[in-house]
Formats: structure tokens, sequence, C-alpha cells
């Protein structure tokens, strides 16, 4: 006997959350839950606005057609669509006992501008230090000075940078100008600094500042493979797909030598925590980028550990299908 419910959600952001283009007021997506011989499974599928290529509706529509097929018995095929792919497999794991409970909540600590805030933050870190700052959204110079001011302050801080290739090879130069030689082995990663990969590629084997994959990871003729200053890929599973395509990337990034960092879609608690045991799981010697549960007002169904942040219940959820 299998059973599946389809929830919707709207949770409210903190505000002045914004992706690329777009303020985000309220982070929207759907729960479902599965179950089978008394054991349930749960999965999140939030289509992150500016990022993923599916919209909400349509995510919907696949996810049901997916409840359909599997409530009736069929084999599970996985969407095309990678927050459906990701949600699915989640609950399907979870089903199966296949997603282990253990769970990583390291946190790399993510730093929007103030870098006073990391301070407390990084002071309470126990551990490997490592936090993200973005860059690439103020001038390079000012980038490049508070990349000092933190590799300066703290001496057992790692960094990783984030630019969103946002830079010309001209504003990249400029940044990398500004960051003291002896520092630059201490940036752990600075992902996507270019508008293409080729100056990318340049810009670290011009600089000695190591660089990572993210958004090239999900376009369609991205191999994973070693290559000079290259150090890692991000990978942020609502964007990519199921556990299994997930995991598999974790294998070619290190068959390659390569680290890979599981990291956040801005997922609910609910999403954010499996996330956590999957990063537990297939990246144990890589802190997770998962630092963006305070970007919301409230948690979803699962509470992360450490969050005073409310907790929304699962009845209070609207029902988009049940059976
Ligand atoms: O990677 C992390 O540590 C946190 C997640 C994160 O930085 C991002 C998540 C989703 C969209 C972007 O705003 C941003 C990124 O570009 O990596
Ligand atoms: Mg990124």
């Amino acid at each position: 006997m299998r059973k599946v419910e389809l929830y919707r959600f709207s949770l409210p952001m903190e505000a002045g959350v914004i992706l690329r283009n777009q303020r985000l007021k309220t982070r929207d997506g759907l729960l479902v839950c599965l179950t089978q011989d008394g054991k349930q499974g749960w999965g999140e599928i939030s289509p992150l606005p500016e990022f993923s290529h599916e919209t909400l509706d349509e995510a919907e529509e696949a996810t049901l057609g997916w409840l359909h097929s599997w409530v009736t018995g069929d084999q599970a095929f996985e969407s095309a669509l990678p927050s459906v792919a990701f949600g699915t497999s989640c609950a399907l794991a979870e089903l199966d006992g296949r997603l282990p409970e253990t769970a990583d909540y390291r946190k790399a600590p993510l730093c929007n501008g103030d870098p006073d805030e990391l301070f407390a933050v990084l002071g309470a870190m126990p551990g490997e230090k490592v936090a993200k700052v973005k860059v690439g959204m103020y001038e390079a110079v000012r980038d490049g000075m508070i990349v000092n001011l933190l590799l300066e302050a703290i001496p057992d801080l790692k960094l990783r940078l984030d630019a969103n290739r946002s830079w010309t090879r001209a504003k990249a130069d400029g940044f990398a100008k500004y960051v003291m030689p002896e520092f630059r082995s201490r940036i752990e990663f600075l992902e996507e600094p270019c508008k293409t990969r080729d100056e990318s590629r340049e810009f670290a084997r011009e600089t000695g500042i190591a660089i990572a994959w993210d958004e090239s990871v999900r376009e369609a003729d991205f191999i994973v493979q070693a290559e000079p200053g290259v150090s890692a890929i991000v990978i942020k599973p609502t964007l990519v797909g199921s556990i299994q395509r997930c995991h598999s990337l974790i294998q070619q990034a290190h068959n390659a030598g390569l680290k890979a960092v599981i990291s956040s879609s801005i997922e609910t608690s609910l999403g954010l925590t499996q996330l956590a045991r999957m990063a537990a799981w297939l990246t144990p010697d890589a802190i997770p980028g998962l630092d963006t549960l305070s970007l919301m007002q409230s948690q979803l169904v699962r509470q992360w550990p450490d969050s005073d942040l409310p907790l929304t219940e699962v009845d209070s959820l609207d029902v988009v299908w049940r059976r």
C-alpha cells in the first residue's frame, strides 16, 4: 500500500534578500510525503527563482505526474526537472533508508558585506574555520580589502569567495592585485570570477588564486576534470537533480582530485537538513555551504539543530493532492 501527500508552502524571507535581479519576499515550494509499509519519506521541491529553469507551477505539474505513477505502483522514473528529481529522490531515499541520518551541520558562514558580523561567528566556530564572502557586488578594491582584513585578523581562517561571473578579466585582476600575495593560498576557491569559463581559467592560472565551478556545473557542455587552478566544484542539488546524479558528480570530482562542496539553493530547514545528511555521507571532508537558513523567517516541519527560528508545522500547509 502506497500513499502520497503533496503540500505547497510559502515562507516569508528576511527583508532584502536579492537574487540576481529580483527581491525574494517569500520562499515558495512543495513538500512531498511518501508512505509505504508504515514508513515515510519526505522531500522538498523548491525551484529557486532566477537560478532554476523550471517555475514552481511546472515543478508542481511534473511532481503530480511522478506521484501518480509512484502511488499506482509503477517503477519510479527520474524527472527531467532538477528540483523535482532532487525532492522525489530524497523522499524515496528516506523511505528505503538510503539517506543516512547522520548529518554534517557545520556550515561555512556567509558574509554579504559586513566583516564585523563574521568575526563574532568565526570566533565561536569550532575546528576548521571557513567562511564564504560574496564579491563582485561593489568595487573590486573594496572586496580585496575585506579579504585582506579577514585573513589578517584570523590566522587560521580560509575563505571561499563567490563572484557569480560578475567580473571582466580586468575587474578580476583589479581584485587580485589588492589581495596580499601571502594570503592567496588561503582562498580555498573563488567561485566563477569571470563572465566566461576561459577567462576564469586564465585568471586562476595567472593570479594563483584557485577557482571553483558553480554555474558551469549545470551547463550542458560541462565535464568534471582536473584543470590547473581549479580546486572544487559546487553542487546545488535543487539545481542539479537527483541524489544519484549528485553522487555521480561528486565521485567524478573526487576521482579528478577536486573538492566537491554541497551547497544550498536556499531550501527550507527540511531540505537543508537533508543536504546536511548528504554532505556527511558523500562529502565528509568538505564543510558544506548551507548557511542560508537565517535568510528566512521560519523553519519548515523539521528543525535545524541550533536555530531559534519558529517552526511552521505541516498541518498549517495547503494540501495540493493526497491519495
Ligand atoms: O554556497 C553557499 O555557501 C551558500 C549558498 C549561496 O551562496 C548561494 C545560493 C543560491 C544562490 C546564490 O545566491 C548563492 C551562489 O551563487 O552560490
Ligand atoms: Mg556560487
